[in-house]
């Protein structure tokens, strides 16, 4: 998806070569999928991915899965022209359930759970090796787009 739209965002951002490039894409009708592979430098205590930089890649996956499923039912196609709308990050909040390992790919999940007029809360969970180590619950809210 991230092909489409090129930023300069620290999540997303193709344009932006110090940025974690993250990809997210449709995985069925409601979840978006994104794998993302720690590097030996997003290390917190030994051997172990520090939780702020899971918080990050759940932030911007969580954008991507609000303004992919705007998208989508407003009717609005994902084509690389500027969409008339940005997603913001109201609030972020993670569980950490069990450690991540450093060496090993994470795998978020996300969905759309409650939509308002601006507002969509969204659900993800972070899997390594199928084991749940968090899950977080966003607050996008939809702006005009940013300059
Ligand atoms: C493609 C690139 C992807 C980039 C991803 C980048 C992700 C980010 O890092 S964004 C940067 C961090 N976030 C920010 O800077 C946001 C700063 N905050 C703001 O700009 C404003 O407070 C903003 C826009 C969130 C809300 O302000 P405002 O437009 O006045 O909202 P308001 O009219 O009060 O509320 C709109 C809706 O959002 C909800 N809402 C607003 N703020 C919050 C909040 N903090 N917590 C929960 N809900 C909230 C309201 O309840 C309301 O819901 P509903 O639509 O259901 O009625």
């Amino acid at each position: 998806m991230q092909d489409v739209i090129k930023v300069h965002c620290f999540g997303c951002g193709s344009l932006n070569e110090r940025g974690l490039q993250i990809k997210s894409h449709w995985a069925g009708p409601e979840e978006l999928v994104c794998r993302w592979q720690p590097q030996p430098f997003h290390i917190g205590h030994p051997g172990v991915v520090y939780g702020g930089m899971i918080a990050s890649v759940v932030d911007c996956h969580a954008m991507w899965t609000a303004m992919a499923a705007h998208c989508r039912d407003s009717g609005i196609e994902m084509d690389g022209t500027a969409l008339p709308f940005a997603y913001v990050t109201g609030k972020l909040s993670v569980s950490y359930l069990k450690p991540a390992v450093i060496d090993q790919p994470l795998e978020l999940r996300a969905r759309v759970v409650d939509k308002g007029e601006r507002r969509s809360t969204v659900e993800c969970v972070v899997l390594q090796r199928g084991q749940e180590c968090a899950r977080a619950e966003v607050i996008a809210v939809r702006v005009q787009p940013l300059a």
